[in-house]
């Protein structure tokens, strides 16, 4: 009896929380719930003097700010879908740009501009990687229509069998696919070697590879000077201030949407529109703070937790990996803005709902108490009416239910949550959810002081990468100089690099294992004692 009175109370306490702090925006129809996380009110007092901090670092950042002091670059990814913002003629770049790809895109469809070989642009072949690839992914599995007049496909990565079987996908079909070269700095590997590789299987087939490609890049850039060279179909601008993980609403993002036959211009308002609600200088009327505000709770402003996103609709499969790079990519920075060390970051993982219950939830209700969950829930189920799979109940109803029945299950052993409620996924939506988390994460940056424009981190891995080609060089030629079979340990030291053996034996390795001319002998449970030969 008073387990239940108490029960009771617990409800309506939590009743009056949800109202309390639910946020919902009409003109969006957003509406988001924090009440579960488990904040309390003198938190939010502390944190006042921060969050007007972060107004106003943001309301710099708006205005023209070098907001990326390391790479001393001004931050704009919104001043793309509100161009009026931007300083300087930028905002007529902007609007210049967006008109370019309407009328490019225009006359793909048309067919006024089309392949030497074929009677028009079927396809899309997409590479690029990071920022140049997680966004058009994103926004192709949520909005790419079944009739689209001009599927998408990717390559985002230098995985030789990856970009096989998509060139083998493609088929027949590569003579009628314009392919979108996207690199902001033009140099990146990975995506050069997709662009060699795609290039080569137009060349096998004799078709004209420049007439089928188009680059989006900086300036300048090696990408540009190549495409400009080989007289490639068209290229767009990559802006020097906009991140490659906030590039959503430049070409990299609306190039392909449109060519997909995706509404962009919704998809800038439904951003835009978010930008609106999220500029608000009041922590209770403005979404993004209220998501900052929950994940600074949530990891102690130290990212104690991780965030695992969990929507309840196929067709944001892949908002969480599009948010792993937004949020840790940002956040997940060594040093603060004063260069004091700090290891910041968020980690972000998640798949879908409820397909996650039948796997991994398991741990989230009864294992290590390490994260906070965020349930992203569409209200409309389909368009058109439902069968009922058992009476009263539909599909959507389960799907629902779920959802409800997993915050709750979790919030009962005391693992915390938000929902973030949008009525249907258009793209006007899209836009809103992207442009929400942007701000979220430019907001949570200033309250742990970090600059979440830079990437330094990720050059280590780049140039330890270079390194390894560099002794792959040395070491092939040491092989052969050598011209008989030696030991690892003396080609190593022949390679100029007796540090390093255990590189080099991966590297050999991974050559025997393509027939590239190099054999290994010994027992290979002992690295040490195998034996390299040309062969
Ligand atoms: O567009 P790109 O210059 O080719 O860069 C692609 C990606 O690679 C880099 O390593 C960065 O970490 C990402 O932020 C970027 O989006």
């Amino acid at each position: 009896m008073v387990a239940s009175v108490s029960k009771e109370m617990d409800t309506q306490a939590l009743w009056k929380r949800y109202e309390d702090w639910l946020y919902y925006h009409e003109g969006l129809g957003l509406y988001l719930d924090i009440s579960r996380m488990r904040f309390t009110d003198s938190l939010v007092e502390t944190l006042k003097p921060k969050f007007e901090k972060a107004f106003q670092d943001m309301a710099a950042l708006e205005g023209g700010a070098i907001a990326n002091p390391d790479e001393n670059r001004m931050v704009g990814h919104y001043w793309l879908r509100d161009p009026d913002l931007a300083p300087l003629s930028l905002g007529q770049e902007i609007i210049d740009t967006l008109k370019q790809i309407e009328t490019f895109v225009q006359k793909v469809h048309s067919g006024e501009i089309v392949p030497p070989e074929a009677p028009k642009f079927t396809d899309i072949l997409s590479i690029g990687i990071g920022g140049s690839a997680l966004g058009p992914q994103f926004v192709a599995e949520a909005l790419s229509p079944l009739d689209s007049p001009m599927p998408i496909h990717f390559i985002d990565n230098t995985d030789p069998a990856g970009i096989d079987r998509v060139l083998n996908k493609l088929g027949d079909r590569l003579k009628s696919t314009l392919v979108i070269v996207t690199s902001k700095s033009g140099g990146t590997p990975e995506t050069r070697n997709g662009m060699l590789e795609v290039k080569h299987a137009y060349e096998l087939q004799n078709l004209n590879f420049p007439k089928h490609a188009v680059a989006i890049t900086m300036q300048g850039s090696k990408l540009d000077e190549l495409g400009g060279m080989e007289g490639w179909v068209a290229e767009f601008p990559m802006f020097d201030w906009v991140g490659g993980r906030t590039s959503q609403f430049s070409a990299v993002g609306l190039l392909a949407a449109s060519l997909q036959g995706i509404d962009v211009r919704a998809i800038l308002q439904g951003a835009k529109d978010a930008d609106s609600a999220t500029r608000i200088p009041d922590l209770k009327q403005n979404p993004a703070a209220l998501l900052a505000l929950a994940w600074y709770y949530a990891g102690n402003g130290k990212g104690e937790r991780d965030m695992v996103i969990l929507p309840y609709k196929d067709s944001l499969l892949l908002f969480s990996r599009y948010l792993q790079q937004l949020v840790m990519e940002s956040l997940g920075k060594e040093t603060d803005l004063d260069g004091k060390v700090v290891n910041q970051g968020i980690a972000v993982y998640g798949n879908k709902g409820s397909t996650d219950q039948h796997a991994y939830v398991q741990q989230l209700r009864e294992g290590v108490p390490n994260f906070f969950a965020t349930f992203i829930e569409v209200l409309q189920d389909r368009e058109g009416d439902s069968i009922e799979v058992e009476p009263g109940a539909t599909s959507g109803d389960y799907l629902s239910g779920l959802l409800q029945g997993t915050r709750r299950a979790l919030y009962d052993n005391r693992r915390d949550s938000i929902v973030i409620t949008i009525p249907e996924v258009t793209p006007y939506t899209v836009g809103l959810l992207i442009a929400l988390y942007e701000r979220a994460v430019g907001l949570y940056a200033s309250l742990v002081n970090v600059n979440a424009y830079h990437q330094p981190g990720v050059e280590a891995g780049k140039k330890a990468a270079a390194s390894v080609l560099d002794l792959q060089t040395r070491a092939i030629a040491a092989l052969k100089d050598a011209g008989q079979p030696i030991s690892l340990t003396e080609l190593a030291i022949q390679a100029g690099a007796p540090d390093e053996i255990e590189t080099i034996y991966k590297i050999l390795r991974h050559l025997e294992a393509n027939d590239r001319g190099v054999r290994l002998e010994g027992d290979r449970a002992k690295p040490s004692s195998l034996t390299v030969s040309a062969s």
